[in-house]
Protein backbone atom coordinates (compact mmCIF):
# COMPACT_ATOMS: atom_id res chain seq x y z
CA UNK A 1 0.00 0.00 0.00
CA UNK A 2 1.09 3.37 -0.26
CA UNK A 3 0.58 6.77 1.47
CA UNK A 4 1.45 10.31 -0.21
CA UNK A 5 0.66 13.69 2.08
CA UNK A 6 1.49 17.18 1.45
CA UNK A 7 3.48 19.46 3.47
CA UNK A 8 1.17 22.48 5.82
CA UNK A 9 1.65 25.88 6.38
CA UNK A 10 -0.48 26.44 9.30
CA UNK A 11 -1.57 30.21 10.54
CA UNK A 12 -1.03 32.10 7.68
CA UNK A 13 -0.58 35.45 10.48
CA UNK A 14 -3.58 35.93 12.04
CA UNK A 15 -5.10 32.51 11.74
CA UNK A 16 -3.91 30.72 14.36
CA UNK A 17 -4.42 27.27 14.86
CA UNK A 18 -7.15 27.89 12.28
CA UNK A 19 -5.96 28.53 8.95
CA UNK A 20 -4.05 26.70 6.75
CA UNK A 21 -2.73 25.55 3.60
CA UNK A 22 -1.24 22.56 1.83
CA UNK A 23 2.21 22.72 -0.21
CA UNK A 24 3.22 20.51 -2.86
CA UNK A 25 5.82 18.99 -0.78
CA UNK A 26 5.21 15.52 0.23
CA UNK A 27 5.98 12.44 2.54
CA UNK A 28 5.06 9.09 0.90
CA UNK A 29 5.30 5.65 2.64
CA UNK A 30 5.24 2.25 1.26
CA UNK A 31 3.92 -0.26 3.54
CA UNK A 32 3.91 -4.79 2.92
CA UNK A 33 3.02 -7.67 4.75
CA UNK A 34 6.45 -9.43 5.48
CA UNK A 35 7.70 -12.24 7.56
CA UNK A 36 10.21 -9.66 9.17
CA UNK A 37 9.91 -5.42 10.39
CA UNK A 38 12.11 -2.99 8.59
CA UNK A 39 12.08 0.44 8.11
CA UNK A 40 13.86 2.60 5.21
CA UNK A 41 13.62 6.42 5.57
CA UNK A 42 15.40 8.01 2.65
CA UNK A 43 15.28 11.77 2.26
CA UNK A 44 14.17 14.17 5.40
CA UNK A 45 15.60 12.37 8.34
CA UNK A 46 17.39 9.80 6.59
CA UNK A 47 20.27 9.88 9.20
CA UNK A 48 18.00 10.52 12.48
CA UNK A 49 18.39 7.76 14.32
CA UNK A 50 15.86 8.98 16.67
CA UNK A 51 13.14 8.38 13.49
CA UNK A 52 14.54 5.02 12.94
CA UNK A 53 14.39 3.58 16.60
CA UNK A 54 11.68 5.68 17.89
CA UNK A 55 9.30 6.01 14.77
CA UNK A 56 5.98 8.00 15.67
CA UNK A 57 4.38 7.03 11.79
CA UNK A 58 5.15 3.17 13.33
CA UNK A 59 3.77 3.62 16.81
CA UNK A 60 0.50 5.29 15.78
CA UNK A 61 0.23 3.14 12.93
CA UNK A 62 0.37 0.15 15.38
CA UNK A 63 -1.95 1.64 18.07
CA UNK A 64 -4.66 2.01 15.60
CA UNK A 65 -4.07 -1.10 13.23
CA UNK A 66 -3.87 -3.52 16.70
CA UNK A 67 -7.67 -2.09 17.67
CA UNK A 68 -8.65 -2.67 14.17
CA UNK A 69 -7.37 -5.93 13.71
CA UNK A 70 -6.73 -9.04 16.25
CA UNK A 71 -3.71 -11.07 15.00
CA UNK A 72 -0.33 -10.17 15.12
CA UNK A 73 1.58 -8.87 11.91
CA UNK A 74 4.87 -7.96 10.46
CA UNK A 75 5.26 -4.59 7.91
CA UNK A 76 8.14 -3.32 5.86
CA UNK A 77 7.79 0.18 6.02
CA UNK A 78 10.03 2.28 3.44
CA UNK A 79 9.57 6.24 4.15
CA UNK A 80 10.45 8.70 1.08
CA UNK A 81 10.00 11.86 3.43
CA UNK A 82 10.74 15.98 1.89
CA UNK A 83 8.54 17.59 4.57
CA UNK A 84 11.82 19.22 6.36
CA UNK A 85 11.17 18.31 10.22
CA UNK A 86 11.09 21.14 12.75
CA UNK A 87 10.95 23.54 9.93
CA UNK A 88 7.17 24.76 10.17
CA UNK A 89 6.14 22.68 7.25
CA UNK A 90 3.74 20.26 8.81
CA UNK A 91 5.93 17.12 9.08
CA UNK A 92 4.87 15.83 12.37
CA UNK A 93 0.78 16.46 11.23
CA UNK A 94 1.87 14.71 8.24
CA UNK A 95 3.26 11.12 10.15
CA UNK A 96 -0.25 11.49 12.53
CA UNK A 97 -2.59 11.75 9.63
CA UNK A 98 -1.16 9.19 7.28
CA UNK A 99 -0.11 6.95 10.03
CA UNK A 100 -3.99 6.50 10.63
CA UNK A 101 -5.47 6.44 7.27
CA UNK A 102 -2.32 3.59 6.81
CA UNK A 103 -3.64 1.43 9.66
CA UNK A 104 -7.22 1.67 8.44
CA UNK A 105 -6.34 0.81 4.54
CA UNK A 106 -3.96 -2.29 5.62
CA UNK A 107 -6.99 -3.08 8.08
CA UNK A 108 -9.87 -2.72 5.42
CA UNK A 109 -11.64 -0.89 7.03
CA UNK A 110 -12.97 2.65 5.29
CA UNK A 111 -12.39 6.06 6.82
CA UNK A 112 -13.81 9.45 6.27
CA UNK A 113 -12.04 12.57 6.15
CA UNK A 114 -14.09 13.66 8.93
CA UNK A 115 -13.35 10.63 11.35
CA UNK A 116 -9.43 10.83 10.19
CA UNK A 117 -9.26 14.17 11.34
CA UNK A 118 -10.94 13.29 14.49
CA UNK A 119 -8.79 10.84 15.37
CA UNK A 120 -5.76 12.92 14.31
CA UNK A 121 -6.84 15.19 17.20
CA UNK A 122 -5.88 13.12 20.16
CA UNK A 123 -1.77 13.54 18.94
CA UNK A 124 -2.48 17.78 17.51
CA UNK A 125 -5.51 19.57 18.88
CA UNK A 126 -5.09 22.37 16.50
CA UNK A 127 -6.90 22.01 13.08
CA UNK A 128 -4.41 24.32 10.76
CA UNK A 129 -2.08 21.41 9.85
CA UNK A 130 -3.91 18.48 9.62
CA UNK A 131 -7.04 19.42 8.34
CA UNK A 132 -5.13 20.89 4.91
CA UNK A 133 -3.17 17.79 4.89
CA UNK A 134 -6.14 15.78 4.58
CA UNK A 135 -8.32 18.16 2.31
CA UNK A 136 -5.31 19.60 0.02
CA UNK A 137 -5.78 23.65 -0.37
CA UNK A 138 -6.52 26.63 1.87
CA UNK A 139 -8.84 25.77 4.92
CA UNK A 140 -10.53 27.59 7.94
CA UNK A 141 -10.98 25.06 10.69
CA UNK A 142 -12.13 24.96 14.25
CA UNK A 143 -12.63 22.16 16.69
CA UNK A 144 -15.77 21.34 18.63
CA UNK A 145 -16.26 18.58 20.90
CA UNK A 146 -13.00 16.28 19.43
CA UNK A 147 -14.53 16.90 15.88
CA UNK A 148 -13.14 19.75 12.97
CA UNK A 149 -15.65 21.97 11.37
CA UNK A 150 -13.99 22.87 8.53
CA UNK A 151 -14.48 24.43 4.58
CA UNK A 152 -12.01 24.53 1.80
CA UNK A 153 -11.09 26.73 -1.09
CA UNK A 154 -9.13 25.03 -3.84
CA UNK A 155 -5.51 27.01 -4.78
CA UNK A 156 -5.29 28.28 -8.50
CA UNK A 157 -2.71 27.06 -10.68
CA UNK A 158 -1.34 31.62 -11.15
CA UNK A 159 -0.33 31.51 -7.74
CA UNK A 160 2.91 29.94 -5.67
CA UNK A 161 4.68 29.61 -2.56
CA UNK A 162 7.93 30.61 -2.24
CA UNK A 163 9.16 29.01 0.80
CA UNK A 164 12.23 30.18 2.82
CA UNK A 165 13.63 27.49 4.71
CA UNK A 166 16.33 27.87 7.58
CA UNK A 167 19.01 25.92 8.85
CA UNK A 168 18.07 26.13 12.10
CA UNK A 169 14.95 24.18 13.45
CA UNK A 170 11.93 25.49 15.90
CA UNK A 171 10.10 22.95 17.85
CA UNK A 172 6.58 23.84 17.83
CA UNK A 173 5.80 22.76 21.07
CA UNK A 174 8.59 24.63 22.85
CA UNK A 175 7.78 27.52 20.57
CA UNK A 176 3.85 27.48 21.88
CA UNK A 177 4.88 27.57 25.46
CA UNK A 178 6.51 31.09 24.98
CA UNK A 179 3.20 32.52 23.67
CA UNK A 180 1.28 34.72 25.97
CA UNK A 181 -1.40 33.27 27.76
CA UNK A 182 -3.54 36.30 27.47
CA UNK A 183 -4.39 39.13 24.95
CA UNK A 184 -5.61 42.44 25.12
CA UNK A 185 -8.96 42.94 23.51
CA UNK A 186 -7.26 45.25 20.88
CA UNK A 187 -4.80 42.59 19.92
CA UNK A 188 -7.69 40.37 20.28
CA UNK A 189 -9.78 42.20 17.52
CA UNK A 190 -6.98 42.92 15.39
CA UNK A 191 -6.33 39.21 14.72
CA UNK A 192 -9.99 38.34 14.70
CA UNK A 193 -10.50 41.07 12.23
CA UNK A 194 -7.67 39.86 9.77
CA UNK A 195 -8.05 36.55 10.14
CA UNK A 196 -11.87 36.95 9.20
CA UNK A 197 -10.63 39.36 6.07
CA UNK A 198 -7.48 36.75 4.91
CA UNK A 199 -10.17 33.95 4.76
CA UNK A 200 -12.63 36.46 2.36
CA UNK A 201 -10.32 37.73 0.89
CA UNK A 202 -8.92 33.87 -0.33
CA UNK A 203 -12.37 32.54 -0.52
CA UNK A 204 -13.06 35.66 -3.01
CA UNK A 205 -9.56 35.52 -4.78
CA UNK A 206 -9.13 39.21 -3.63
CA UNK A 207 -5.57 38.37 -3.43
CA UNK A 208 -4.26 41.97 -3.89
CA UNK A 209 -5.89 42.15 0.13
CA UNK A 210 -3.65 39.75 1.68
CA UNK A 211 -0.92 42.06 2.52
CA UNK A 212 -2.85 43.59 4.83
CA UNK A 213 -5.02 41.03 6.13
CA UNK A 214 -2.25 38.69 6.79
CA UNK A 215 -0.85 41.00 9.92
CA UNK A 216 -0.81 39.00 13.17
CA UNK A 217 -0.29 40.12 16.80
CA UNK A 218 -0.75 36.87 18.85
CA UNK A 219 2.25 34.69 17.96
CA UNK A 220 4.80 35.72 14.89
CA UNK A 221 7.09 39.04 16.53
CA UNK A 222 7.48 36.35 19.56
CA UNK A 223 8.82 33.57 17.54
CA UNK A 224 10.36 35.43 14.76
CA UNK A 225 12.60 37.12 17.81
CA UNK A 226 13.93 33.93 18.19
CA UNK A 227 15.21 34.46 14.81
CA UNK A 228 15.59 37.49 13.85
CA UNK A 229 17.09 37.51 10.20
CA UNK A 230 13.12 36.20 9.58
CA UNK A 231 12.11 39.45 10.28
CA UNK A 232 14.68 40.60 7.10
CA UNK A 233 13.50 37.67 5.20
CA UNK A 234 9.60 39.12 5.20
CA UNK A 235 10.67 42.78 4.47
CA UNK A 236 13.02 41.78 1.18
CA UNK A 237 9.80 39.78 0.26
CA UNK A 238 7.15 42.24 1.07
CA UNK A 239 9.17 44.32 -1.27
CA UNK A 240 9.40 42.24 -4.23
CA UNK A 241 6.49 40.87 -4.96
CA UNK A 242 4.80 38.80 -2.24
CA UNK A 243 1.29 39.02 -1.99
CA UNK A 244 1.41 37.89 1.99
CA UNK A 245 4.58 36.70 3.69
CA UNK A 246 4.04 35.15 7.19
CA UNK A 247 6.00 32.62 9.38
CA UNK A 248 4.90 28.79 8.32
CA UNK A 249 3.08 27.54 12.05
CA UNK A 250 5.61 27.83 14.39
CA UNK A 251 8.59 28.32 12.42
CA UNK A 252 11.71 28.67 10.90
CA UNK A 253 10.28 28.72 7.96
CA UNK A 254 8.78 31.67 6.18
CA UNK A 255 6.04 31.22 4.02
CA UNK A 256 5.40 33.96 1.01
CA UNK A 257 2.43 34.20 -1.41
CA UNK A 258 3.19 35.49 -5.32
CA UNK A 259 1.65 35.57 -8.46
CA UNK A 260 3.55 32.76 -10.72
CA UNK A 261 5.66 35.51 -12.74
CA UNK A 262 7.11 36.96 -9.70
CA UNK A 263 8.60 33.59 -8.21
CA UNK A 264 11.58 32.89 -9.77
CA UNK A 265 12.40 37.11 -9.14
CA UNK A 266 11.32 36.74 -5.28
CA UNK A 267 13.36 33.19 -4.89
CA UNK A 268 16.67 34.59 -7.09
CA UNK A 269 16.56 37.64 -4.37
CA UNK A 270 15.93 35.70 -1.14
CA UNK A 271 18.80 33.07 -2.16
CA UNK A 272 21.24 35.80 -3.00
CA UNK A 273 20.69 37.44 0.32
CA UNK A 274 20.22 34.35 2.44
CA UNK A 275 22.50 31.70 1.25
CA UNK A 276 22.29 29.85 3.85
CA UNK A 277 18.83 28.96 3.82
CA UNK A 278 17.06 26.76 1.36
CA UNK A 279 14.54 28.27 -1.00
CA UNK A 280 11.59 26.30 -2.47
CA UNK A 281 9.12 27.40 -5.30
CA UNK A 282 6.05 25.33 -4.93
CA UNK A 283 2.45 24.77 -6.57
CA UNK A 284 -0.17 24.97 -3.89
CA UNK A 285 -1.42 21.02 -3.32
CA UNK A 286 -5.43 20.55 -3.73
CA UNK A 287 -5.83 17.32 -3.17
CA UNK A 288 -4.62 16.56 -0.09
CA UNK A 289 -3.39 12.44 1.53
CA UNK A 290 -3.53 10.68 -1.28
CA UNK A 291 -4.00 6.18 -0.47
CA UNK A 292 -3.37 3.79 -2.83
CA UNK A 293 -4.04 0.09 -2.26
N1 LIG B 1 8.69 12.39 8.89
C1 LIG B 1 8.69 12.01 10.18
N2 LIG B 1 8.81 10.71 10.50
C2 LIG B 1 8.78 10.32 11.79
N3 LIG B 1 8.64 11.16 12.85
C3 LIG B 1 8.52 12.47 12.56
C4 LIG B 1 8.54 12.97 11.22
N4 LIG B 1 8.39 14.33 11.28
C5 LIG B 1 8.30 14.64 12.57
N5 LIG B 1 8.37 13.55 13.34
C6 LIG B 1 8.35 13.49 14.80
O1 LIG B 1 7.30 14.33 15.29
C7 LIG B 1 7.76 15.06 16.43
C8 LIG B 1 7.62 16.52 16.14
O2 LIG B 1 8.43 16.74 15.00
P1 LIG B 1 8.62 18.21 14.44
O3 LIG B 1 9.46 18.95 15.39
O4 LIG B 1 9.00 18.13 13.00
O5 LIG B 1 7.18 18.69 14.49
P2 LIG B 1 6.57 20.11 14.62
O6 LIG B 1 7.57 21.08 15.10
O7 LIG B 1 5.32 19.95 15.36
O8 LIG B 1 6.18 20.33 13.14
P3 LIG B 1 6.74 21.08 11.96
O9 LIG B 1 7.46 20.01 11.21
O10 LIG B 1 5.53 21.62 11.29
O11 LIG B 1 7.66 22.13 12.49
C9 LIG B 1 9.21 14.68 16.66
O12 LIG B 1 9.25 13.68 17.65
C10 LIG B 1 9.65 14.10 15.33
O13 LIG B 1 10.58 13.09 15.55
N1 LIG C 1 -0.97 26.79 15.04
C1 LIG C 1 0.23 26.02 15.32
C2 LIG C 1 0.79 25.57 13.98
C3 LIG C 1 2.01 24.69 14.09
O1 LIG C 1 2.45 24.27 12.83
C4 LIG C 1 1.24 26.87 16.08
O2 LIG C 1 1.44 28.00 15.64
O3 LIG C 1 1.79 26.41 17.09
Amino acid sequence: MFISVPATSANLGPGFDTLGVALDLRNEVSIKRSRFFSISIKGEGSKSFRLKGNNIFISIFNEHYRNLVDKKEKFRFTFYNKIPLSRGLGSSSAVIVSAIAAAYAMAGIPLSSQRLLSLALSYEPHPDNITPAVMGGFNAAVVENSRVYSIKKEMPQNLKAVIVIPNRPISTSHSRTKLPRKLSLSDAVFNISHSSLLTAAIFNEEWDLLRIASKDKLHQDIRMRAMPELFEVQKLALQNGALMSTLSGSGSTFFNMVYAEDAKPLAYKLQNRFSKFAIKILDFDNQGIIIEE
